[in-house]
């Protein structure tokens, strides 16, 4: 099954769907495809697994093509059961799954490693081949799919540069840090460009200066077209990055939301002054036009100097005030 091809469209602005709370924000972003079928189909998905854990409970959510999305909640919450689902590690028990218009129950065994080919994967702990350089590592994905010798020698470079391991192509995994290690896992999931990659806490064993960089090139990735949806516990970065989360509890959606942060905390002090109606404790208030200009420059930092911009903003920042209700 091929998925459809990423096409410039992917660029167009956000669907109705899922519109960004700000529009001048997600300008830079690639958004999603207005009029095609989804990426991912969750109708009603229920996952139980055979000692009676709940995996998933009537789960539904849809992500477009071109989307950026993460997935939250606490341990056990069914983040990775999603993943797992989607890649048919696991069937579900109830519900149904379509990727790309195709539902996944009609995937015979046989036909599910051509399937895969469609789908970058992305683990914490990297999974990298031990005795194999970085190069050899991800020309081995290029092989296992029959990738020409002519395929993987204009492949791996451009891969590895866009990852930024040109200078490490002949070591051994040993002989990385592990943001390099998360780079070759990246760069081996994505070499052959395929329409939708899935991170599954991508960042959990990595310093936060290290975890920058990793979803920078996440960012990238997606800015090419591709479709990425990340599970991850990176408070920090979830709030930085001000894309759709969708927030899991104990295998129910409990939240979906186009720019939102990791909770919907809010410090005492600041539910103190929403209470008291005063003004915001930072000139970045949602919805003002310095708000959208500010948030417009986060998202060029984020994109450019390998700064990920922005502070933690007040909780109103995640809810639903548009640039018309300024
Ligand atoms: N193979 C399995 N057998 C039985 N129960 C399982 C299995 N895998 C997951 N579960 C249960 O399903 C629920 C969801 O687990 P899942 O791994 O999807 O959560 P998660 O949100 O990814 O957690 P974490 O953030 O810790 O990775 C949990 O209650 C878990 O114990």
């Amino acid at each position: 099954m091929a998925l459809p091809a990423r096409k410039n469209s992917a660029r167009r602005r956000a669907t109705a769907a899922h519109p960004p709370k700000h529009a001048e924000a997600a300008a830079s972003t690639p958004a999603p495809s207005r009029r095609s079928t989804p990426v991912i189909d969750f109708k009603a998905v229920e996952k139980r697994y055979d000692v009676g854990a709940i995996g998933l409970d009537q789960a539904s959510f849809s992500v477009q093509r071109g989307e950026f999305v993460f997935l939250v909640g606490s341990t056990g919450s069914g983040k990775s059961t999603i993943m797992r689902l989607l890649i048919k590690e696991l069937e579900p028990t109830g519900g149904s799954i379509a990727v790309a218009g195709r539902d996944l129950e009609e995937i015979t065994r046989r036909r599910v490693p051509y399937y895969r080919r469609n789908i970058g994967v992305v683990f914490q702990d990297f999974k990298l081949l031990p005795n194999r350089t970085v190069y050899d590592n991800v020309a081995y994905a290029l092989q296992v799919t029959g990738g020409s010798r002519k395929d993987i020698r204009a492949k791996v470079p451009d891969i590895l540069r866009l990852t930024g391991l040109s200078t490490k192509l002949h070591n051994y995994p040993d002989q990385l840090s592990g943001g390099e290690q998360q780079r070759v896992a990246i760069a081996r999931a994505f070499v052959n460009h395929p329409p939708l990659l899935l991170a599954d806490e991508p960042t959990g064993n990595l310093d936060p200066e290290t975890s920058i960089g990793i979803m920078q090139l996440l960012y990238r990735i997606n800015k090419t077209g591709t479709t990425v949806l990340v599970a991850t516990h990176d408070h920090q970065m979830v709030n930085k990055m001000r894309r759709r989360v969708i927030e899991l509890s104990r295998g129910r959606i409990v939240r979906d939301e186009a720019t939102g942060l990791y909770a919907r905390d809010e410090s005492t002090r600041e539910f103190a002054a929403r209470l008291r109606n005063d003004p915001p404790q930072t000139p970045d208030v949602v919805g003002t036009p310095d708000a959208i200009r500010a948030a417009a420059a986060r998202e060029r930092r984020i994109d450019g100097d390998g700064a990920v911009g922005g502070e933690r903003r007040p909780v109103q920042a995640a809810t639903t005030t548009t640039p018309a209700d300024a």
